[in-house]
């Protein structure tokens, strides 16, 4: 799915009144219908419910939802803060007299704590840090002790810039019209956005597909698995190298050889410090074990011509920050073509020595977590907006595929594209969650998935695994091995 900025929408907006023959307030209408079929499935109507509305299009918005939820049985009370009024605001104004809901211009609001408030002050035309009357009121809904459900978004945020600093409605769950915003994307604006419902509202599917937009938001009918051939065997559905594990993190090559096995690979062997091989072969007897001569950790000493006979190499889990001669001669002998997947202290070694970026190879993918980013760029960012920057940059001066993992891990391309995923929860915040990605990245390379199939597809299922765990186990209670128990 695309992730389109304000002025998309608008254009959307406008195209789909024209093709469809409809006038801009039936789409309004579609939109607060869908809104409140989503608001009814998580609220019932012994509610009583306070709508807070500016007077543009969220406002609006926020009338047509006052009239639909009177309509289906809700105690239903809107304050409308004094403004320009919308055309289509005006026309809602009017419905709602016409139902006799009762509403008042608002100059200082005074909430009862039992109240839900929906929050219909500001949309996408957001275009200034919210001031005066509009601080006020956003601060008296924060301080109230309701649950607040965001027409579209948070009031006060900015959908495609950062709102550092800014007055924003913290809202407990938002109902997004069509597509994500690119702000709701951001590990920053989490506290605002609470818990985000996409509802399709019917806009041109030939005006989406036209309008162009480096961000993306990947769902399941993004996910497109090859086909396993029925004549298939565990010679052509690929053979995959891990270089994992050291001394005390050997669980680190334990998860990720078994994520890589459940993924549908055929053979892996995982490269291991001398004399470990016990602690990998009890706990996967399916693994081929490969020891280093390093007792501590892998190889010195690499060969173009061995790594050459795996289908795919995975480079980083449990490995450590000690051997960067044996980093660096597995870099410069890696072969051209082969697809490589580097995390972990991996990449902390190429933070470390940036000089070896230049002798990646042309298919690879790496998957930091924020610190590791940090690392690996040399730098700090002020806010989201610009580590997002930096990803893309990265990507694209590279020429790499670069996965910047939390909720809504990020997957920049060298294209500029960038892939947020949709899938995952917080009980994949456990030790060894990372171990199990790479584990299934590195498994759809050897199957022969492209780079960014690998790591769009591997990603996602990833998390959905993860949401599988936290279904039967909580998302408490679930741990790494979870994820791979429940991959399938
Ligand atoms: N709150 C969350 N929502 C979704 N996914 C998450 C969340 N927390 C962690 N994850 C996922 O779990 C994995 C954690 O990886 P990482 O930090 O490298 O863990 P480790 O180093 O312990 O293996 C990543 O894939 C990340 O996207
Ligand atoms: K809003």
């Amino acid at each position: 799915m695309k992730i389109f900025n304000s002025e998309q929408l608008r254009l959307l907006d406008a195209y789909t009144i024209k093709e469809k023959g409809i006038a801009s307030v039936d789409l309004m209408e579609r939109a607060a219908s869908v809104f409140v079929e989503i608001f009814s499935e998580i609220f019932g109507a012994e509610e009583s419910v306070r709508i807070i509305c500016g007077t543009g299009n969220n406002g609006g918005d926020g009338l047509a939802v006052a009239r639909l939820l009177h309509q289906k049985g809700y105690t239903v009370f809107v304050d409308i803060i004094n403004g320009n009024e919308s055309a289509d605001f005006k026309i809602n104004l009017e419905r709602l007299n016409q139902q006799q809901i009762p509403w008042q211009y608002v100059a200082e609001l005074k909430l009862a704590p039992t109240d839900i408030i929906i929050d219909a002050i500001f949309g996408f035309g957001i275009n200034r840090p919210t001031t005066g009357i509009y601080q006020k009121t956003i601060a008296a809904i924060n301080e109230s002790k309701s649950k607040v459900v965001a027409i579209d978004i948070p009031s006060g945020l900015f959908p495609d810039a950062s709102s550092e600093n800014h007055s924003i409605v913290k809202a407990t769950h938002t109902i997004s019209f069509e597509s994500p915003k690119l702000a709701f994307m951001m590990p920053e604006n989490d506290k605002w956005v609470g818990k985000l419902h996409i509802a399709p509202i019917g806009l041109s599917e030939q005006k989406k597909a036209e309008l162009k937009t480096d961000y993306h938001y990947t769902l399941k009918a993004d996910i497109k698995p090859l086909a396993r051939e029925q004549f298939g065997h565990k010679g052509t559905f690929g053979h995959a190298l891990l270089i994992a594990g050291s001394k005390g993190m050997m669980g680190a090559a334990v998860l990720a050889s078994k994520a890589c096995l459940r993924s549908g690979v055929g053979k892996i062997t995982t490269h291991i410090p001398r004399d470990t091989a016990q602690i990998l072969q009890i706990s996967i007897p399916e693994v081929i074990c490969q020891e280093s001569e390093n007792k501590s950790c892998f190889s010195e000493s690499w060969n173009t011509d061995t790594l050459q006979k795996y289908d795919a190499v995975g480079i980083g889990p449990g490995i450590g920050t000690k051997n960067m001669n044996g980093f660096e001669n597995f870099l410069l002998n890696f072969p051209t073509n082969t697809p490589l997947v580097i995390d972990a202290d991996a990449i902390n070694l190429l933070g470390e020595n940036p000089s070896l970026l230049k002798y990646l190879p042309r298919n690879v993918i790496l998957t930091p977590h924020p610190k590791e980013f940090k690392t690996l760029i040399g730098q700090l960012w002020e806010n989201d907006f610009e580590k997002l920057e930096l990803l893309k940059g990265f990507a694209i001066k590279n020429g790499v595929i670069i996965c910047l993992k939390g909720h809504y891990t990020a997957m920049a391309l060298p294209s500029g594209e960038v892939h947020f995923n949709s899938t995952g929860n917080s009980g994949m915040g456990t030790a060894g969650s990372g171990d199990v990605l790479t584990g299934i990245i590195l498994g759809f390379l050897a199957q022969g998935y492209s780079v960014k199939e690998a790591a769009i597809q591997g990603v996602y299922e990833h998390g959905l695994a993860g949401d599988r765990a936290a279904t039967k186990r909580s998302e408490r209670a679930m741990i790494a091995s979870d994820i791979i128990e429940n991959f399938i």
